[in-house]
């Protein structure tokens, strides 16, 4: 079975790299997902990246994760392709961080661990951000790296999915 990561960033982060690069950096989303693949496959372990402003394809995502939610199985009732197994969920969820239960909610479902990234120290910024819905139940966060913390959050989900292997 292959294993993977699923690397999922939020709204707004289309924009990374383009918009207040004082805050943000200026490397692109393309850049970091490209990144983050070339990572992973280091460790011989599959990442698939998806960048959605809409929290309900978000939560989609999420199931299909699990093998559940509209695309999990066809619908002429032939056999379900394997797909290979997500076995950790590397997030940056952008603004919904502090709004979305129902995030929180379809990552506590699905029962996957997930690493939590924030580009910018959100304790260091406005108080409405400093809040997480997620923090509490992901397997670790990281935020105030700018960047590097996908490398970080990539590098523990690799790890993790090669001691689920056994190597
Ligand atoms: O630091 C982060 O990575 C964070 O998750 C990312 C966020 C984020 C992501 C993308 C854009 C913006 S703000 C923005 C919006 C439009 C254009 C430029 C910047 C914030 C914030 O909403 C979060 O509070 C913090």
């Amino acid at each position: 079975m292959t294993r993977r990561i699923l690397l999922i960033n939020g709204p707004n982060l289309n924009l990374l790299g383009r918009r207040e690069p004082h805050i943000y950096g200026k490397t692109t989303l393309a850049e970091v997902e490209e990144q983050a693949r070339s990572q992973a496959a280091s460790h011989g372990v599959e990442l698939e990246t998806f960048q959605s402003n809409h929290e309900g394809a978000i939560v989609d995502r999420i199931q299909e994760a699990a093998g559940w939610g509209p695309n999990a199985a066809p619908k002429d009732g032939a056999a379900a392709q394997e797909q290979p197994k997500v076995s950790v969920i590397v997030i940056n969820p952008g603004a919904l961080t502090h709004t979305s239960v129902a995030v929180r909610d379809a990552l506590l479902g699905v029962d996957i661990p997930f690493v939590e990234v924030h580009v910018s120290n959100i304790h260091a910024r406005e108080p409405f951000r400093n809040h997480s819905h997620l923090s509490d139940k992901a397997a670790a966060v990281v935020c105030g790296m700018g960047v590097y913390g996908y490398t970080a959050a990539v590098e523990f989900a690799a790890r993790h999915v090669r001691a689920e292997d056994g190597k």
